[in-house]
């Protein structure tokens, strides 16, 4: 070979004289750099691996392309959502950069006695273009590469554990996308829209002076697809997700260090704003006494949202999900903190088409006409629908079984209680439409509770129960709303519990037949229904003065047994004294009438104070 016909010496000097002509040049980029990682490395295997070894991408991109690859390794870690690829020892691949050739070159060097192996790339290119690759090509490599980082970065789902975020993250694997999501066409276009002008929006907030970060409030009755959207948000992102759950933090400070420890490209949520906590600075009177209580004021949460510590990230999206809007307080609604408000609502017949199109591959059917003719009068969440179509494999059963769910949907009778507000503040007026409410005759076994317009909740009882139900709103509004129990049937059956004690109470008149043993198991029950978070303070609070009461119930029972015997001894007397003078006779039926008249008073006097114990409980 040429190396043993020509001696090492004269093969050196030819090789630096080679190179002092060559009109190649070469930039060697190292794993470290400066005596820390470089970030230039880091980006390259990226955009190597992702960019420019996979086809899909090369031809995506018509300014730049590859050929000569020799041998590529290819794997996948936890924390990427695809396969990842990159250039084997001392493979080369040339890169074609507005049709510049780059070659890349991988090396590596072991070094047996220290165990250790040092990795750097080599980037060959014409001297010519040494200007263009530092000004275009470089930045355009580092670029890329956190574009396809942050692509196939596979989304964590973080929680709150002990005042910090859970350090083991779960992939969030949620199926959930843009696509799945049935929604208003023009709504999910908006949203979208909104999305990629913010992801695109680094520069333009930069020149405004704002940071970099967005607020959404998605709002609707349950069921709707909130959650789904912040999937399909987080899906179409690549962001994480942290679920600030508010009333699981002790302190406006301990809030501010779980949101300076929060990545960039993050969603954080806060889901139930309205019922999760009362913030301590909100109007009293607007919560029971016993609605659970936050260490964390509005004004942290304002100041995390939008405060100096706001600009401690980029890139960030405040997501809070509600029930009920107009429960929030105004100050967390303004531009600049919420700049979305998206109502998620029922479903319409087009959301009908989306979901049936995705869950049993149906477009148009002979019975979709009568689904659209129902569907408007429905009041269905996506989330019931869906259930329906779920129900069965066979179509046409699915769409028979949503025709009938639909239809009951429609015939029940609805107490719409829209001018009632969810809780009352102590003292207000009864108005005249929860008059009408109060005289309406409830022969179903349904009632519905509304705020404002929507109608937002279901609950089913016993049919002889739905009046007391109805009361139970209007006095003490939806006192399930926190319950930990989330779905309708199981909420139903907790109303039906206080329902039941209530009856029970309503239907001893003056408690005298009601025993300490019974109060006793009330109380158990009330007890495990605080457990569940139910809003019943005020049944305890009723229930300790019908025990307190129960004494006097039994002194008004025997005082009404005198009463009866009084007045048996007064016609006895009156019997005997008949026709004939007996002065000590008449003397005693009088005081005995007396007697009587007092006890009559007294055992009045109870039975008011019986009345109105039992009247305060609704
Ligand atoms: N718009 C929708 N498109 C597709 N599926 C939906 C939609 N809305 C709801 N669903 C289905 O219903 C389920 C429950 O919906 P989701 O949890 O998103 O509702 P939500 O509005 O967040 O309810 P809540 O207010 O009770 O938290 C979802 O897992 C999804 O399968």
């Amino acid at each position: 070979t040429i190396n043993e016909l020509v001696p090492k010496e004269l093969r050196d000097f030819l090789r630096k004289l080679f190179r002092r002509f060559s009109l190649e040049f070469t930039m060697v980029i190292a794993e470290t750099h400066g005596g820390s990682s470089n970030r230039l490395f880091k980006a390259a295997t990226t955009y190597l691996g992702g960019h420019v070894l996979t086809s899909a991408s090369v031809s995506a991109s018509p300014s730049a392309g590859s050929s000569s690859t020799q041998r590529v390794t290819v794997g996948k870690s936890d924390s990427a959502r695809n396969l990842t690829y990159g250039l084997d020892k001392s493979s080369k691949v040339v890169d074609f950069f507005h049709g510049v050739p780059m070659t890349w070159q991988f090396n590596t060097e072991s070094n047996a006695k220290r165990q250790t192996e040092t990795r750097w790339y080599e980037l060959h290119f014409n001297k010519k273009h040494a200007e263009m690759v530092k000004m275009k090509y470089l930045p355009y490599v580092l670029d890329t590469a956190k574009r396809l980082g942050d692509e196939n970065r596979a989304v964590k789902f973080y929680t709150i554990w002990r005042d910090w975020w859970c350090s083991s993250a779960v992939n969030i694997d949620h199926p959930m996308t843009f696509d799945t999501l049935a929604m208003d066409g023009d709504l999910k276009k908006d949203i979208l829209g909104d999305l990629n002008s913010f992801i695109d929006g680094k520069e333009y907030y930069k020149k405004i002076g704002r940071v970099w970060k967005r607020g959404y409030l998605l709002y609707g009755p349950p069921g709707t697809g909130k959650s789904s959207l912040i999937a399909a948000m987080a899906n179409h992102l690549n962001f994480d997700i942290y679920n600030l759950n508010l009333s699981s933090i002790k302190s406006d400070s301990v809030l501010e260090d779980l949101l300076l420890r929060v990545s960039n490209r993050s969603i954080i949520v806060v889901e139930d704003v309205d019922c999760t906590i009362k913030l301590q600075n909100r109007g009293a009177g607007d919560f029971p006494d016993n609605f659970p209580r936050a260490q964390v004021s509005l004004s942290g949460l304002l100041n995390s949202i939008d405060g100096l510590l706001s600009c401690c990230g980029n890139e960030r999206i405040f997501v809070f999900t509600t029930n009920y809007k107009d429960r929030i307080d105004p100050a967390l609604l303004r531009a600049g903190r919420m700049d979305k408000h998206i109502c998620l609502d029922y479903c319409t017949f087009s959301t009908f088409k989306q979901l049936a199109a995705t869950y049993v591959d149906i477009f148009s059917h002979r019975l979709f006409p009568r689904i659209e003719d129902l569907i408007k009068d429905a009041k269905a969440s996506p989330a019931e629908i869906a259930g329906e179509l779920m129900k069965s494999k066979d179509h046409e059963a699915c769409l028979d079984g949503l025709i009938k769910f639909l239809e009951i949907k429609v015939s029940q009778p609805r107490v719409s209680m829209a001018s009632i507000e969810d809780r009352r503040p102590e003292g207000k007026a009864i108005n005249k439409r929860e008059k009408d409410l109060k005289n309406e005759n409830t022969p179903s076994s349904i009632v519905f509770l509304a705020v404002g317009s929507d109608s937002v909740a279901e609950y089913r009882v016993k049919e002889e129960l739905a009046p007391i139900l109805k009361a139970v709103f209007i006095k003490h509004g939806n006192i399930v709303t926190n319950s930990s129990l989330q779905s309708m049937q199981c909420r139903s059956s907790l109303l039906e519990v206080v329902c039941g004690i209530i009856q029970r109470l309503q239907q001893s008149v003056d408690f005298e037949h009601l025993t300490e043993v019974e109060i006793e198991s009330m109380f158990t029950s009330v007890q495990d229904l605080e457990s569940l978070k139910v809003e019943v303070g005020w049944l305890r609070k009723g229930l300790d003065e019908v025990k307190k009461a129960l004494p006097l119930a039994k002194q008004c029972s025997s005082l009404m047994e005198d009463k009866d015997k009084n007045l048996q001894d007064i016609q006895k007397m009156e019997k005997e004294v008949a026709g004939c003078e007996d002065k000590s006779k008449s003397l005693q039926i009088q005081e005995a009438k007396a007697r009587t008249e007092k006890l009559s008073e007294t055992i009045t006097n109870i039975k008011t104070k019986l009345k109105e114990i039992r009247d305060g409980l609704l």
